[in-house]
């Protein structure tokens, strides 16, 4: 959710909500607005509101902030339309969750193994265009989320998609009520790739991918009991007559809904009705259209789209640096499906009509038609493979250069990741592995936008990573400035945006203060993290509290019996109210160590300069000895400089109980720790969950207690089948190959190294989350140094000591940088060691030999002496010295 701060006070109203009202809100197109709960309880589709927090809503959405029992909001901004309405559909709606509910809990009470009863509601919502589909799927999913549930939510829409980029149809599981102002979290969504923004274009292919979207589930289901006992919500498209109406049919039937949820249109209802009355179990139930459903034309709907595409690469509230890259043509492979070359009439039946086969795999040439589509990266590995695989992100490619066979593109983060992924452990072969499909009509849709973005800001790590080339530089500094709308950030969530440099006249106070990216982020994600504890507490133990009430309210209890149940649940209350005051007094210590944070960086000022990079210099060095588990004189030099605040000692405590446990062989904590972020790890795609129980799996066969492995890998490994099959079936092997096998896939599996591995996974996913570089500081800062030092000379014999990189140790980190490029060539003196320039120009004996003009005559004298010239270094370099 996108906490803002509290501001001015210029344009506030307060609107007091009757019970069961809601106030319907648009926000104005040029800025966005903040507005919270002051008293009483609301919700926004679904979601409650906190209370008392500002929460800023970027330009252009439109919600309603719903209440049951009455409240009052404040909203400070301009909107474009704000009223209220007391006439809603909430009741119905709540109605159908209340029965969507009922059927959840009875298919979790029901076996696993009887697949029918065991699996929930599968709802699918459908209604002309602007009926309030997406809105109503969206309130089901927070409401069941909100129970406990992990519904999984279905998008078939592929022109107003809510959980990746239009022209796609994807799920995902909603495991949390959906933030009001982010919308749908993109926690390992399942994403197949249509390329156009309306089925029409290829009816079969749109039906192929639904096919293989539903398979997928249904796998997924087959091993998770809770995700098949939550159920699914499926939001559809707005097209409902003709080949839309078959479409519907044929989505009703593929993903095997059992609840069809029909918005505002009789027609629709009873032709569907009529046609699934044969159907075993399907209800078909007519909802009202909300009023406060906005009607969108073709214009803003394009317009939605393109700011869709925008979002996904730059976030919300630009918050995200999508990443630069250059690839060779050889390494892309592009392919587009359907189209290509149709056979000529002529070699046709008489009246047959040529056509091109909808789901055929065709190659594409890469040319400058290319340029400013939007490309989506399959999973695929072979061209035969795509449709049937789902896509891992999507680039855009920004430039082409045909000369030098070289595209250029910007990648979403999380394709970054895959991206450094995939290279760091087989070189560049992340493009030559994966094959992209062309996405030929959002090339209209998207490049009016696309083109028009402000330059990203590429945060430090992304520019360590890929140089800037001239390519680059030269594509970005064209585009425009004109698209930040808002001028300032949309919501509170600044994580991933550099921190802002102070002063501008401190040009290289600016420059490092770009690598201080992860001293404000750290104590950020460690707040939120911490909020997020809390908020989860306060759900579950009202949840609990609630549900004893109305069982209590239902069941006919004697007066002390009742007494004896209230008492209990007051007693949950107030151990609920002193684990908030112990989380309220954790959260109040992460923001002051953001604020002293902030100080310290506003601090810096060309005055206070060294006594400001001393502390940098302690900080830097803290921070290295904490990670490489040097626990005990971090905390002496932090505490001996009074650096606690500026250095992350309590999060790297978190760190060293996993490692300390890892190291003992013990994955309980690491999984403790896995469990608590959970979602932001699915949201990085990490692997440590599934390698810490394989890991348990080979530790049970190892000991031969194979029938607790094969429950054990019923149990954890399973439901990892769908996406890490090949690791698990060489996991699940060792069964037969048994501890002391001598095959070396097998044999590497039980060896104690496995454990380092996971000790470095864990360091890795841990740095990830906290946002920390994955090197610790020092190096980065050294490397920075060494990269202007390091020249082929470096590693000759007769490279001088002066020079850092004679040392092994510096070798070593200067390894993995490129060479210095000197550009102009420089004299150093021998004797001084200083530069020979102008102020210090050489001079030549009558030897040969060149000195500066800065060493004493006496010495250039005696110098031109053979056999004394030893012993005189050897003497004015001690003097030198002293
Ligand atoms: N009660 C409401 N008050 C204010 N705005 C609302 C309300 N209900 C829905 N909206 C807004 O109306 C717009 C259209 O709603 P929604 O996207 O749910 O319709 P849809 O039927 O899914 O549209 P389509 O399928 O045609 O893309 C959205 O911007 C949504 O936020």
């Amino acid at each position: 959710m996108a906490y803002g701060g509290s501001g001015s006070a210029s344009t506030i109203k307060q609107v007091k909500l009757e019970r069961e009202s809601e106030l319907r809100i648009e926000v104005g197109n040029d800025a966005p607005l903040r507005l919270r709960l002051l008293n009483g309880t609301a919700e926004i589709f679904g979601t409650e509101l906190p209370p008392e927090i500002w929460l800023n809503f970027p330009p252009r959405l439109k919600f309603a902030v719903f209440t049951w029992y009455g409240a009052t909001i404040e909203m400070d901004g301009a909107t474009e339309t704000d009223y209220t309405a007391d006439e809603t559909p909430m009741v119905s709606y709540v109605n159908v969750h209340a029965v969507l509910d009922g059927r959840r809990s009875r298919a979790k009470a029901s076996s696993p193994d009887d697949s029918v009863s065991s699996q929930g509601p599968r709802v699918i919502v459908v209604g002309p265009t602007d009926s309030g589909k997406s809105t109503l799927s969206r309130m089901l999913l927070s409401w069941a989320a909100k129970q406990g549930w992990k519904p999984t939510f279905v998008d078939l829409d592929i022109g107003q998609g809510s959980i990746t980029i239009p022209g796609c149809i994807a799920a995902t599981p909603i495991e949390m009520p959906i933030d009001p102002v982010e919308g749908i979290p993109l926690e390992m969504p399942l994403v197949y790739f249509y390329g156009h923004a309306t089925p029409s274009n290829n009816v079969e292919l749109y039906k192929v991918l639904v096919k293989e979207l539903a398979g997928m589930i249904e796998r997924q289901f087959t091993g998770n009991a809770e995700s098949r006992a939550s159920g699914m919500v499926i939001n559809t498209m707005g097209w409902i007559e003709g080949v839309g109406y078959d479409l519907l049919l044929h989505a009703i039937r593929t993903f095997k809904a059992n609840v069809v949820l029909v918005l505002g249109q009789e027609k629709l209802c009873s032709m569907l009705k009529d046609v699934l009355k044969s159907e075993p179990k399907v209800d078909v139930v007519k909802l009202q259209r909300s009023g406060g459903v906005v009607s969108r034309n073709a214009k803003v709907r394009q317009k939605a789209r393109s700011y869709r595409i925008r979002e996904y690469f730059y976030g919300l509230s630009n918050d995200l640096s999508p990443h630069s890259n250059i690839a060779n043509f050889s390494d892309l492979f592009v392919y587009r499906v359907g189209g290509g070359p149709q056979a000529p009439r002529s070699a046709l039946p008489i009246g047959a009509e040529p056509a091109a086969d909808p789901t055929r795999v065709v190659p594409v040439n890469i040319n400058r038609d290319l340029l400013h589509l939007v490309l989506a990266v399959s999973f695929a590995k072979e061209p035969d493979e795509i449709i049937s695989s789902n896509v891992a992100g999507f680039i855009y490619v920004t430039d082409i250069d045909i000369q030098s066979s070289k595209f250029l593109m910007l990648l979403e983060v999380e394709l970054q990741l895959y991206h450094v992924y995939l290279n760091s452990r087989s070189g560049q072969h992340m493009l030559h592995k994966t094959v992209t499909q062309g996405m030929e009509h959002l090339f209209t849709l998207g490049v009016d936008y696309l083109t028009n973005m402000t330059r990203p800001t590429l945060n430090p790590v992304s520019q360590s990573e890929i140089p800037f080339s001239p390519l680059l530089t030269m594509e970005m500094d064209s585009l425009p400035n004109g698209n930040n709308t808002s001028g300032t950030p949309i919501s509170a969530t600044a994580t991933a945006n550099p921190a802002q440099p102070p002063s501008s006249n401190l040009p290289q106070l600016t420059e490092s203060l770009k690598l201080e990216h992860q001293f404000l982020r750290v104590p950020f994600e460690y707040y939120k993290k911490t909020l997020r504890a809390n908020h989860r507490a306060v759900e579950k133990e009202m949840s609990a509290v609630i549900s004893g009430v109305n069982e209590a309210a239902a069941t006919d209890l004697s007066p002390d019996d009742a007494v004896n149940h209230l008492n209990s649940l007051v007693s949950r209350l107030q151990g609920l109210k002193r684990k908030l005051e112990e989380g309220s007094r954790a959260e109040h210590l992460q923001a002051q160590k953001c604020r002293v944070r902030l100080d310290h960086l506003e601090s810096a000022d060309a005055e206070n300069m060294s006594e400001w990079n001393n502390t940098r210099m302690k900080r830097i060095l803290v921070d290295y000895m904490l990670r490489m588990s040097y626990y005990d004189t971090a905390v002496k030099l932090a505490e001996s400089s009074n650096l606690q605040d500026l250095v992350d000692i309590d999060v790297f405590q978190e760190a060293k109980k996993v490692i300390d446990a890892l190291q003992n062989k013990d994955v309980a904590p690491a999984l403790a720790w896995c469990a608590d972020n959970k979602s932001r790890l699915k949201k990085s795609k990490s692997k440590l969950e599934f390698q810490l129980r394989l890991q348990e799996f080979i530790e049970l066969v190892r000991a031969e207690n194979n029938l607790r492995a094969i429950t054990y890998a019923r149990k954890y490994l399973a439901p990892w089948g769908a996406t890490h099959m090949k690791e698990l079936q060489r996991v699940i092997a060792t069964l037969a190959f048994k501890r002391d096998t001598e095959c070396a896939t097998y044999k590497v599996l039980f060896e104690a190294k496995q454990w380092d591995y996971l000790v470095d996974q864990f360091k890795q996913e841990f740095c990830k989350l906290y946002g920390m570089t994955l090197e610790p500081l020092l190096n980065i800062y050294l490397q920075a140094g060494l990269s202007a030092l390091k020249t082929p000379y470096c590693y000759e014999d007769d490279c001088t000591k002066e020079d850092p990189l004679s040392q092994e140790a510096f070798r070593t980190l200067a390894m993995p940088l490129p060479y210095s490029k000197q550009h102009h060539s420089k004299l150093v003196c021998y004797i001084t060691k200083e530069l020979m320039d102008t102020e210090n120009p050489p001079q030549v004996l009558p030897n040969g030999y060149v000195y500066s003009t800065k060493v004493p005559v006496i010495l250039v004298i005696l110098l031109d002496v053979p056999c004394i010239k030893h012993i005189l270094f050897i003497i004015f370099c001690s003097f030198a010295g002293s």
